[in-house]
């Protein structure tokens, strides 16, 4: 055996953020190199994302996920032992080969994903790498992302008090990653202590540590954000501007095909919720604007990108971290921005392939944390080896959010002044990364 190969796989089940199971594995070489992973896991998930193993059954009410973690210490062990750890794309492989299914629903999408991410960092041991620089690509310098912050949480993160699941603050004109928290740091304060004079318990936090203030609309939310950025004293739009993810698929009626927006008691079409969109974007700095539509709405992605085509429109439901999803975008013109996840595909190299057809088709690429996540903070590292330009992983607040903030802002400072930041030029349309 050589130094680089796996020699061991260890695996278990730990919670996440809320409180669920989910897979935790170690990857050990015959070196001694180490490598652990704790995998993330969706609320508001796309149909096409990979399938993440649940046992069903008693315990944990049927979310333990003890096939999972006995899949990658039988069949998935079975398939990597011995192999060269630094080989990530033949991992990979003999991971999907042992599995044999598309979307990974034989051994689990989870427990792929524990053993991928674990081997990376287990090589990265091995060579005495930081895990950013030993996932770039030869010659690639490490990249701060520009962040997109959670604000305010309605949807399927907060008990659907509004139907827009995310409203977060852009700090487009920050000029490093460390200062660009601390906008955003501003803008939750300004905004909780305007909520908090508007009569709302700003103790609620929703499952990215966002704001779940039950505000009466989804209008309601951008005005109070722009007035949060405005009392932290920034300029709207030129220090702070705004995003959204509209998660249209939560709230399609498919049979209607109508988009209900229950808090407001309104049923729209595709064309009336990209023409109310427009008037957001009309009244407020938004720059950008996930899950317009819903994930199987192909055409009107098309229409409502031409309509919108000021602003970076992401597709995550829509393309699922899946690179024929993501062709038929780039294609017939739906959405100018990727949303990446890595669990949605259960491997890193096929989450790497996605990040380099976006980038080669100047889609602009932002790496995404999930609603349940861990103190793991790998997704962070491969945001700045990757050079995605863009990350989101949640509010300021939460120790599984902060995981990856605190994991950035260490990047920044240990590179000093050999720190690249993407900024605002990272921001679709034509991203200048
Ligand atoms: O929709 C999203 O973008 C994510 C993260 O905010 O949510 P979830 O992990 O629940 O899919
Ligand atoms: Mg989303």
């Amino acid at each position: 055996m050589n130094n680089t190969d796996i020699s061991e796989l260890f695996a278990w089940e730990a919670l996440d953020s809320r409180g669920t199971p989910t897979v935790a594995c170690e990857v050990v070489l015959a070196g001694g190199g180490r490598g652990t992973a704790i995998v993330p896991s969706g609320a508001s998930t796309g149909t096409h994302e990979a399938v993440e193993l649940r046992d069903g059954g008693e315990r944990y009410g049927g979310r333990g996920v003890s096939a999972a973690v006995a899949n990658v210490v039988g069949p998935l062990a079975d398939a990597v032992r011995g192999r060269d750890a630094t080989g990530q794309a033949d991992i990979d492989a003999a991971i999907r080969w042992a599995d044999g299914t598309a979307d990974l629903s034989a051994l689990g999408a989870n427990a792929a994903l524990a053993i991928s991410i674990a081997n990376v960092k287990a090589a990265a041991d091995a060579a005495g790498e930081p895990l950013y620089s030993y996932v770039a690509e030869a010659g690639a310098e490490p990249l701060l992302p520009l962040p997109m912050v959670n604000i305010i949480s309605g949807g399927a993160h907060a008990g659907r008090a509004i139907d827009v699941q995310d409203f977060l603050v852009v700090p487009v004109g920050a000029s490093s990653f460390t200062e660009a928290i601390d906008v955003a740091w501003r803008v939750r304060r300004g905004t909780a202590a305007v909520a908090e004079e508007r009569g709302y318990n700003v103790a609620l936090v929703a499952d990215e540590g966002g704001l779940a203030a039950p505000l009466p609309s989804n209008r309601s939310a951008l005005e109070l954000l722009a007035a949060g950025i405005e009392r932290a004293g920034l300029q709207l739009g030129t220090d702070a501007a705004i995003a959204i993810d509209v998660a249209a698929t939560e709230f399609y009626n498919a049979e209607k095909g109508r988009y209900e927006l229950a808090s407001e008691g309104r049923e729209l079409t595709s064309d009336e919720l990209v023409e109310e969109l427009r008037s957001w974007c009309a009244d407020f700095p938004i720059v950008s604007i996930e899950d317009v539509l819903a994930e199987d709405d192909w055409d009107n992605w098309t229409t409502g990108t031409s309509t919108l085509a000021k602003v970076q429109l992401l597709g995550d439901d829509l393309f699922v971290t899946n690179s024929a999803r993501l062709n038929r975008g780039i294609e017939t013109g739906a959405a100018n921005a990727v949303l990446v996840k890595p669990n949605q595909v259960g491997t890193l190299s096929d989450a790497c392939e996605v990040v380099r057809a976006a980038q080669s088709a100047r889609y602009a690429t932002v790496l995404s944390a999930r609603s349940g996540e861990t103190e793991d903070s790998w997704l962070a590292d491969l945001a700045v080896g990757w050079r995605t330009g863009q990350i989101k992983v949640g509010s300021t607040m939460r120790s599984e959010r902060t995981a990856k903030w605190n994991r950035l802002l260490e990047i920044e400072a240990r590179l000093g002044a050999r720190a690249g930041y993407a900024g605002a030029a990272a921001l679709s349309p034509n991203p200048g990364i």
